[in-house]
């Protein structure tokens, strides 16, 4: 009789969500793993991976490459090292946990009403994002649709108002005016300047001189009735336009929100959740009513803006060794205490503003954010977290 554990009696490790987070976790611990004992689910409400940081561009640029670079289908290839063969793949969005007591296992429930059991569960589900990047869930071919719409939407659009002056806003209307140079573009904001104030003054208004050299009207301090700014697609503008809150007449003919991200968190109890639906944690990233849940990236209650860089190289470590070390496969946890803030907005292919929040704040321009980030887009990066190459 062979002594190889099944699936069955192995521990079983379930890591909700395969962003940047969820797949940078998968592979952090798939080389420290003991195979004999431990196997992984990834469970995703969408059956391939989103490129979010490339998916502004995906949305106006018709480059068919991109296309192919930014969507990943998850598979066998997405589970290596010591998950090769040693893990599964489940396609479902989960709508509620059945927490174990006493730092038992669980059960996620899926919407199509599968259960999918867990030792260890890992959540790591980002946000969910305004219309133009509310990526369907069903099938690839429906994300395909739905940037093939979007595209087919700015093409036509003779006036576009971008609802939200964040960097969503600021990125989208660099994107705009790469593909379409003398098309008028609007973001309005409300806020006094773009941005939040998680930056200086100077970041915000240098960001701002950037992109209204580009040909964009910025209107701060401003905003159109939050019922218009909520989702209103080309076909239903109003014929007279809007009157902003400051007696502004705007007639465009296309509204994107481009504001209003959220934690998606709506599958778990209230009590665990702080008021803006963020996941309440311990520093160790473990849930404090719950030793054998983990939460990361976009989800946490963590006072830091959110982002790609900190849910995979400041999150992702650390919740690796907690978990090996809730395996006892490390001897100590580590603890969280923030990292530093930095980020770097791009605008269009060739330019871009970058912040760092070391010293007295650090501003670098152009050449360094068009190297770093605005010419690809990082998107060279992505096979080594999907294991999957673009045909
Ligand atoms: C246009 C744009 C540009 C960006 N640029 C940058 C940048 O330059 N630098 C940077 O640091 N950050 C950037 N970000 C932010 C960055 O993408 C996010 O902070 C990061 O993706 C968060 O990682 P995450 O793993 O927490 O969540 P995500 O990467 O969002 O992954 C969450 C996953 O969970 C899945 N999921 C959600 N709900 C469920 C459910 N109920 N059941 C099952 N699966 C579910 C989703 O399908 C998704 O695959 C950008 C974001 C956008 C939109």
């Amino acid at each position: 009789m062979s002594s190889k554990k099944t699936d069955r009696e192995k521990t079983v490790i379930v890591i909700v969500g395969g962003g940047i987070g969820g797949l940078a976790l998968l592979n952090a611990l798939s080389a420290s793993i003991n195979p004999e004992k431990h196997t992984v689910v990834l469970v995703d409400a969408r059956p391939a991976h989103m490129h979010l940081i490339s998916s502004l561009r995906l949305i106006v640029s018709d480059a068919d490459d991109l296309l192919k670079q930014a969507v990943h289908p998850y598979g066998d290839h997405t589970f290596r090292n010591k998950f090769a063969g040693n893990g599964s793949f489940v396609h479902g969005s989960v709508t509620s946990v059945k927490f174990g007591d006493g730092g038992k296992g669980g059960q996620l429930i899926l919407d199509s009403g599968e259960m999918v059991g867990y030792d260890i569960l890992v959540l790591a589900t980002g946000s969910s994002w305004p219309r133009p990047l509310g990526f369907p869930t069903e099938s690839k071919s429906a994300i395909e649709n739905h940037i093939m719409a979007r595209r087919a939407e700015f093409a036509e659009a003779k006036d576009i108002l971008l609802v939200g002056g964040g960097s969503v806003g600021i990125e989208l209307a660099g994107e705009l005016k790469d593909i379409f140079p003398s098309k008028p573009i609007t973001i309005i904001q409300r806020e006094r300047l773009l941005l939040n104030n998680t930056y200086p003054d100077k970041y915000r208004i240098a960001i701002q001189k950037q992109i209204e050299a580009r040909g964009v009207t910025v209107l701060t301090s401003d905003a159109i009735p939050a019922s218009d700014a909520s989702d209103v697609s080309a076909s239903q503008v109003p014929k007279d336009g809007f009157v902003t809150e400051q007696g502004k007449k705007l007639k465009p003919d296309l509204v994107v929100p481009t504001w209003g991200n959220r934690p998606n968190t709506s599958y778990l109890p209230t009590d665990l959740l702080s008021s803006t639906g963020h996941v309440k944690i311990l520093p160790t990233f473990q849930l404090p009513t719950h030793q054998n849940v983990f939460a990361f990236g976009d989800i946490i209650e963590w006072k830091e803006q959110k982002g790609a860089a900190k849910a995979a190289f400041f999150h992702t470590p650390k919740v690796a060794k907690n978990i090996m070390a809730y395996l006892n496969l490390a001897e100590s946890s580590a603890k969280y205490s923030g990292s530093m803030e930095m980020i770097m907005i791009t605008n269009g292919k060739a330019r871009g503003l970058a912040y760092f929040d070391i010293l007295w704040g650090i501003i670098l321009g152009g050449w360094f954010v068009t190297l770093l980030k605005a010419k690809t887009l990082m998107i060279g990066r992505i096979p080594s977290q999907t294991g999957y190459t673009p045909k």
